[in-house]
């Protein structure tokens, strides 16, 4: 059968549930995510300050990697052309490009170390988010802005303020608001002594970061928690509650990561407690398997649910991002899989008739409940997903991995030749 044939019976099938498709599509099509560059090189980043550290990991090594500006641009743009939809792309600060003999420290950056992202965005139509990088740098090792030593604090206060301007920067050219988010991967191995003086320490940077003059309608600020790292198991500074609390107090964003969080806890029941006291959440898309371990994200359970929550809530008000690094398989197709699946979770939200569920629950009929819901997960979702893929000009499901193929014998297996040469 034709995908327009199946298109038309899915919609029929649909229309029985009140569910109108060519409204979800549209909705759909104008829903950015905010892709990740740092799954294209494991989250190496061109600055050379350091391996990453700070208890986050890319395990693999599966060749290809994007060893430099030209490189990693070019896997995204090939991501890009496999990816429905508009979108921005969320760059770290380790990301800056610099002219030959021009390198500076990350407290010194500008936003000109950061002009050719600034036109590639401009030539492919993305937004840009941005991250101040606290690890992966000599000065990062012990801990960054809850640190004992105060030449220590003040850098990574620095790079925190520069950062803000350079996401400014690109608010300004691109006429379009960023999103700089804070992670810090401070914290202890074993039981502290002292868990306050860190936590204050932090606070106070924070405090001081935000002194800088900025420009808060263009720039919004993000911090994001987390419950334990590699090496820092039993203690982490910037912990969900001094976060949350933080957000709240000084009209930042909370970013909600969905690997930082006790196995059993979940993103998706955070999003409407949130909403209900801010205006706007930021959400790391990401899969924990066991931990913390930024598997690529797939249409899971967990990323349905957070999918759900963003469409019942107010999908204007949540910033969606990425956020994960394999290095076991291709990482373009690790960019391909992970954003559209968050997009076909979201795609699944908006085919569910969210009114006549949420009746059947404040009627506390939960017989009914349980089995329409149980009904939706048979619903012909991806004949409509093949047509929004069609509309958008991307290959569908059986059909983008043969580009992503094609590219690692044309371009990637390259790289790895000459980096043997
Ligand atoms: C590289 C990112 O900033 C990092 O993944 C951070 O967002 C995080 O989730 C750390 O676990
Ligand atoms: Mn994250």
């Amino acid at each position: 059968m034709a995908s327009s044939e199946r298109f038309q019976l899915a919609a029929a099938d649909y229309a029985l549930l009140g569910v109108d498709v060519e409204a979800a599509l549209n909705t759909l099509a104008g829903i950015p995510i905010s892709i990740h560059c740092w799954q294209g090189d494991d989250v190496i980043g061109f600055d050379g300050a350091g391996a990453v550290s700070g208890g986050i990991q890319a395990t693999g090594n599966y060749p290809g990697r994007a060893r430099n500006f030209t490189q990693l641009k070019q896997d995204i743009e090939t991501a890009l052309r496999l990816i429905p939809g508009q979108h921005r792309l969320n760059l770290h600060a380790s990301y800056a490009v610099f002219e030959p003999g021009q390198k500076v420290d990350r407290d010194q950056l500008k936003p000109e170390h950061f002009q050719p992202w600034i036109d590639f965005a401009k030539e492919n139509g993305l937004g840009l988010d941005f991250n101040p990088t606290l690890f992966g740098h000599p000065l990062a090792e012990a801990a960054t802005l809850s640190s004992e030593d105060e030449a220590i604090r003040q850098f990574w206060i620095r790079h925190c303020q520069a950062c803000i301007k350079i996401a400014e920067a690109f608010a300004d050219q691109l006429e379009d608001t960023s999103l700089v988010n804070i992670w810090i991967p401070d914290g202890l191995k074993d039981i502290p002594a002292d868990r306050t003086s860190p936590r204050a320490r932090l606070k106070a940077s924070l405090d001081q970061i935000l002194t800088l003059d900025y420009d808060r309608s263009k720039v919004k600020v993000a911090v994001e928690s987390k419950v334990f790292g590699i090496g820092i198991e039993s203690y982490t500074v910037g912990s969900h509650e001094f976060y949350m609390n933080y957000a709240a107090r000084n009209q930042l964003l909370c970013l909600l990561d969905s690997g930082h969080y006790h196995p059993t806890e979940t993103i998706s029941d955070k999003i409407s407690s949130m909403l209900l006291f801010s205006d706007e959440l930021a959400l790391h898309i990401s899969r924990p398997v066991r931990w913390d371990s930024d598997h690529v994200v797939l249409y899971d359970d967990e990323t349905r649910q957070i999918a759900q929550e963003i469409i019942r809530s107010d999908v204007r008000r949540i910033r969606i991002a990425t956020d994960y690094f394999d290095a076991s398989i291709n990482r373009i197709a690790a960019w391909v899989i992970g954003v559209r699946s968050v997009q076909k979770a979201l795609l699944n939200a908006l085919l569910t008739p969210q009114a006549t569920l949420a009746e059947l629950q404040r009627q506390r009929r939960f017989t009914e409940l349980m089995a329409l819901q149980e009904q939706l997960k048979m619903a012909p979702l991806g004949a409509v997903w093949d047509v929004f893929c069609q509309r958008q000009g991307v290959p569908g499901e059986s059909e983008w991995l043969k580009e992503v193929q094609d590219y690692e014998c044309r371009v990637l297996a390259k790289r790895e030749e000459e980096e043997q040469v």
